[in-house]
């Protein structure tokens, strides 16, 4: 059985098919027919607002819902009720926990295809590639359901008998706030390790993409979470402010802009609350003259077009060595007018709509700057119009390959968010390394080389958080993932996560008399 709970109501013609095969959901069919708050484990209208949104189907620029922003008093409630229903899971064994967010891990798995659907709908990547977002997504809860079974303090022997243990204890309400461009993920990213760790989460989405995390929290109560656990709230940046301000809130883990990030740290400061800040880059991709060149244009491709190029840690500046660099080129122009863009929920397209018309013009404004400032344009950077009509009002454009780019240029030295791939050449390994780290930004960078010695050299110069050598853009739960420099700080998954979600508590015991100074 499909979309439990009245998620979604069809148009006429479709609503025949139910309870089909999620497969058979067309593109132009869907919308939002329940509230998409989330408050002591149902689906709520917030008690006051901020306003209101709207969020589109990018794929044919149709209106999905229509939303109101959650006011002050919503997000008391959602903070209320997080915080009982942290009373009762935070007494919770590490076991108990574990068992728990298994069970959500296999509900994802089992949902796997309408999750994804949900989420090319509103987010407009392809549906090959939202199923693997969601792989990522019940991984993450299975490897922290693992941790939360062995997490554990030290008892520490002091003399005379005295000893001393430490406590691994949770937060207490911690609030996720998200970025569009993986909307289910990013949730789980953040709600997986805190809800192990005994925290009790509020989520904010993106507003242009509010859908997807209600299937989510739905799933966290029918695997046995408390009601209230991970509440959802709705809005922009006015119901953001209330989330990080609030009192009762413990921590805040933020997933988006710089900006947006330097704003959080301040409101985080005044109430000395720990954060942790995924924010945007600008990464290097090293392409040696070494390497294997199939898996260079590969990796190259994978680290450029993900998700329409709308991707934090794309390594945008590919930096190629001179002797390949001719080659390298070709392969990849080639490559990219290959990519099948179109109708994201068919199974043969690759590439799908941007998230929303002012950002596609945005990324189009990038193009012409880096044609004013002398990069050539190779292929694509222009709109894409579908054969299909009903996608004529969709917010699609042609991946582009940028070459005779320059260190100086726009292109070159911002984030884009865009499908757009800048090719930089390169002489020597101490040259490329120093240009490679000429950036404010330092999240992720990439090597392909055959010379396991250089690899290892380079990466260990890179000034980047997550490195990959002759892969890029996979994503192991089991690696820590984040920034350096105003890329952010704190991890997501990985162990050391567990420590940005709990506290240590020290114990100290005194088996004798007390020697006082007194
Ligand atoms: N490092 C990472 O893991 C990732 C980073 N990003 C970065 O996110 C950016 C794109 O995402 P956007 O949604 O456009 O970013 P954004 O910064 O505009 O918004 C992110 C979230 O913050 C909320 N927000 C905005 N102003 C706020 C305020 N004053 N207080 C509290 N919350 C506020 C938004 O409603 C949204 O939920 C890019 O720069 C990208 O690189 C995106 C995905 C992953
Ligand atoms: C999944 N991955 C590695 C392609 C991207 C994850 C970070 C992001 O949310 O942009």
């Amino acid at each position: 059985m499909f979309f439990r709970g009245g998620l979604v109501a069809f148009s006429p013609c479709v609503r025949a098919l139910r309870p089909g095969p999620v497969a058979a959901m067309n593109t132009g069919s869907f919308v939002v027919s329940q509230p998409l708050n989330y408050r002591g484990g149902a689906r709520v209208e917030p008690v006051d607002a901020s306003g209101t949104e709207k969020a589109f189907e990018p794929a044919t620029g149709r209106v999905i819902a229509t939303f109101a922003c959650s006011g002050e008093k919503e997000v008391n409630l959602a903070v209320q009720d997080a915080k009982a229903a942290f009373k009762i899971w935070s007494q919770k064994s590490g076991m108990e926990r574990c068992r728990v967010l298994l069970e959500a891990a296999r509900i994802i798995r089992e949902r796997r295809d309408e999750i994804a659907t949900v989420e090319t709908i509103n987010n407009g990547k392809s549906i090959f590639e939202a199923r693997w977002d969601v792989d990522t997504s019940w991984q993450c809860l299975e490897y922290y359901a693992g941790l939360a079974g062995s997490m554990a303090g030290e008892h520490i022997q002091l003399p005379g008998g005295s000893f001393g243990y430490t406590r691994r204890e949770p937060l207490g309400v911690c609030v996720g706030i998200g970025a569009w461009n993986y909307p289910f993920q990013i949730a789980c990213w953040k709600s997986a390790p805190a809800l192990a760790c005994g925290n009790a989460m509020i989520f904010k989405p993106s507003p242009f993409t509010p859908v997807s995390v209600l299937l989510l929290a739905e799933i966290y109560t029918e695997a046995g979470v408390p009601p209230g656990l991970f509440n959802v709230v709705q809005g922009g940046a006015a119901t953001g402010q209330f989330l990080c301000l609030h009192r009762d809130v413990a921590k805040v883990s933020f997933t988006g802009s710089v900006p947006t990030g330097s704003k959080i740290m301040e409101m985080a400061a005044k109430g000395i609350k720990p954060i942790t800040l995924e924010l945007g880059g600008k990464s290097p991709l090293i392409i040696f003259s070494d390497c294997d060149l199939e898996n260079a244009v590969k990796g190259a491709l994978m680290a450029n077009f993900l998700t329409q190029g709308e991707v934090c840690c794309n390594g945008t500046r590919v930096f190629v060595q001179k002797e390949i660099l001719e080659k390298f080129t070709k392969e990849v122009v080639k490559r990219t007018q290959g990519i099948k863009i179109g109708d994201p929920l068919l199974e043969g397209t690759r590439m799908g709509p941007l998230i929303n018309r002012p950002h596609l013009e945005r990324v189009l404004g990038f193009i012409k700057l880096a044609k004013e400032q002398g990069a050539k344009v190779l292929c694509g950077g222009d709109v894409f119009v579908p054969e299909d009509p009903k996608l004529k009002d969709g917010y699609y454009m042609r991946p582009c390959v940028l070459t005779d780019c320059r260190d100086d240029m726009t292109c070159v030295r911002e984030e884009i968010f865009g499908p757009v791939m800048s090719i930089l050449s390169f002489d020597t390994e101490a040259e490329v390394l120093e240009r490679a780290n000429n950036t404010t930004f330092g999240l992720a960078a990439g090597v392909f080389t055959r010379d396991i010695q250089r690899a290892h050299r380079v990466v260990a110069g890179l000034q980047a958080g997550m490195c990959f050598i002759n892969n890029y853009n996979v994503s192991p739960v089991e690696l820590p993932f984040g920034g350096y420099k105003k890329s952010g700080f704190g991890r997501e998954n990985g162990r050391v996560t567990i420590e940005y979600y709990s506290q240590l508590k020290t114990v100290c015991v005194e088996m004798g008399d007390v020697e006082s100074a007194f």
